[in-house]
């Protein structure tokens, strides 16, 4: 007799998913989503992304690629969120609270709200749990993160990512729920170590871009990423992040896709910044404010974070990328292993 063989994960049966955002990964998430199954509303401030998903594109955020159908998408916030059973929150993480205090009213109470942005905040350096739990503060808080871009999601490119949330049950339903053929998740209950992962390795990312843009070498890259890594690790564990988490896929997982191609917008924004390109204009890198905020923590918190700290320096202006390496490289010696 033959055995039926059945998939890792049972097909869940279809939530009501929101979408909250109009770029790249809401637009690519939304797919995700209706590949697993789900029925999806998508909420994007601009009329004209919504026309364009409408027609089975959005051309801005994901050129080239043909979407399918089946995503209902609207400007009317209230809308996407009426009667969903979770919520996928997509903007940039420095416009995360402006997008939460319009939704606010409209999320049901007690369904999952899952951050899908990389970032801390800039000016208050919350993490975007954080955000949520002031404005949300009857949902729970998750993340959906890891080596991912959108336009691979998109298309349908087989990616693993990690769900997080502190509590792991809910960690590991909402992995089965959106896990798809080409779309693997895993679960942890280390909230804060995922998004710290994520937001840390966009400014590595810049760093990276830079380093290849100035021509400083494949050596000086493998360099910056190992110590980079380390100045990571040294940040999430003040956060109380576990470093298992930390070498995993929203960890090293990211930050070795990101330093290492120029589809990454963060990496190409440091490619302009190393080849004294123009910046004005570029499509977002979180890591930009992200660099400015993580060297302040770092630096009120006596983290030794000696990358992080140049590039937001070399961002705001205050020192040349040459200037940064001449300090990186002559810094007093020690023992590798000294975290
Ligand atoms: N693009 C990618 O490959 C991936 C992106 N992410 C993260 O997802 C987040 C969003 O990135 P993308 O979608 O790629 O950016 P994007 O630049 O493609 O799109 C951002 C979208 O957010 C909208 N937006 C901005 N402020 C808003 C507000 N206050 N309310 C509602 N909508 C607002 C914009 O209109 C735009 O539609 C970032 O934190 C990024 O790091 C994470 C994984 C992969
Ligand atoms: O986070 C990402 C992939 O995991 C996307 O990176 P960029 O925002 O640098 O394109």
């Amino acid at each position: 007799m033959t055995e039926l063989v059945t998939s890792g994960h049972e097909a869940p049966s279809g939530w009501r998913v929101a979408v909250l955002g109009g770029g790249a990964w809401g637009t690519a998430l939304a797919l995700a989503m209706l590949r697993a199954g789900h029925f999806v509303r998508l909420y994007a401030r601009d009329p004209e992304t919504v026309a364009a998903i409408d027609r089975g594109e959005n051309p801005r955020y994901l050129p080239g690629i043909a979407l399918q159908p089946g995503i209902v998408a609207t400007t009317d916030i209230a809308a996407a969120l009426d009667g969903a059973d979770c919520v996928l929150a997509v903007a940039p993480a420095q416009a995360l609270r402006a997008m939460l205090a319009a939704a606010r009213h409209h999320v049901p109470s007690g369904i999952p709200l899952v951050l899908c942005a990389k970032g801390i905040e800039r000016d208050t350096g919350a993490l975007l749990s954080a955000i949520v739990e002031e404005a949300l503060p009857n949902n729970p808080v998750a993340a959906l993160s890891g080596p991912s871009f959108a336009t691979d999601v998109a298309r349908g490119l087989p990616t693993a990512v990690v769900v997080a949330a502190r509590d792991a049950d809910l960690a590991a339903d909402l992995a089965a729920r959106f896990s798809a053929e080409n779309l693997r998740c895993y679960s942890s209950d280390d909230l804060v170590g995922v998004e710290i992962g994520g937001a840390l390795k966009n400014v590595f990312a810049i760093a990276a871009g830079a380093v290849t843009g100035a021509k400083l070498g494949a050596s000086a890259q493998a360099a910056m990423v190992t110590r980079g890594f380390v100045e990571l690790r040294r940040i999430g564990a003040a956060f109380g992040a576990r470093p298992e988490t930390l070498m995993g896929l929203s960890g090293l997982g990211d930050l070795l896709l990101t330093c290492s191609s120029a589809q990454s917008r963060n990496f190409a924004y440091g490619l302009a910044l190393g080849q004294g390109k123009p910046l004005a204009g570029l499509p977002l890198a979180e890591g930009v404010p992200t660099a400015a905020i993580a060297a302040r923590l770092a630096a009120e918190r006596g983290i030794d974070a000696p990358i992080i700290t140049a590039v937001a320096a070399i961002l705001d202006g205050t020192v040349t990328i040459g200037q940064a390496v001449t300090a990186l490289m002559t810094r007093p010696l020690k023992t590798e292993t000294d975290i």
